[in-house]
């Protein structure tokens, strides 16, 4: 396993999303950029927003940190650009609250834009208070430990997708979808394609068609 901060790629070698990417991602849901990204992307829906109010849309800063330990996200605090969002692998050790409020106002200080974590947080009622948008496994009030260990910056796996620094993450309540960074040109382009057939759907369902007619399906023979 890599251990460190792999300083170089947060500076130079990373070109930097566009923001006027990141602004119009943010005008798609999470499920129409899954599909216009021929379904790939999506994190597990055991992580979802703590508020269903919550909503991200930014470069992803990926962390790995070792199981029940939690220092990589304090120095991931410390390295994370602002508009950064923080992704993060806890090794599928879920029995810890590797987030909470102090780590919430840090984060808030710095300009960081919010945190998608396969693991728990706690602190819950502060969080909601900061309105710092987090999403995550669920909550859990043990502590970690600050023993240290892990990566920042290299790529991290949270079930089948991987994450590499600078891919676009969106979120909302329904879940988080990691696009590519070279991707998502291409995916805004059939986000907007799908969503203007879906106008056409609507308009079609209004004039009485149902979703059998307009997707040309044949009813089953039960
Ligand atoms: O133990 C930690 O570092 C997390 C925490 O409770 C906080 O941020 O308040």
């Amino acid at each position: 396993m890599n251990v460190g901060v792999n300083v170089a790629k947060l500076s130079k070698d990373v070109k930097l999303l566009e923001q006027r990417y990141i602004d119009l991602a943010r005008s798609y849901s999470p499920a129409t950029l899954l599909e216009a990204s021929e379904k790939k992307g999506a994190l597990s829906s055991g992580i979802k927003p703590i508020s269903k109010h919550f909503r991200i849309c930014g470069p992803a800063l990926p962390v790995s940190s070792p199981p029940g330990d939690n220092l990589m996200l304090h120095e991931a605090i410390t390295l994370a650009r602002p508009g950064d969002v923080l992704v993060v692998e806890t090794s599928r050790e879920y029995e810890a609250g590797y987030w909470g409020d102090i780590m919430t106002h840090a984060a808030l200080e710095r300009g960081i834009q919010g945190i998608v974590i396969d693991g728990c947080v706690r602190d819950y009622d502060d969080i909601i208070q900061a309105n710092f948008p987090v999403f995550s496994r669920g909550l859990c009030i043990r502590g970690t430990t600050k023993k240290g260990g892990g990566t920042i910056n290299d790529p991290i796996k949270i079930g089948e997708v991987t994450i590499s620094t600078g891919d676009l993450i969106v979120g909302n309540s329904d879940g988080v979808v990691v696009i590519p960074k070279e991707k998502v040109p291409v995916v805004l382009n059939n986000a907007k394609k799908r969503e203007d057939l879906e106008k056409v759907i609507r308009e079609e369902i209004k004039k009485g068609k149902t979703t059998m007619d307009i997707y040309g399906w044949k009813p089953s023979k039960n």
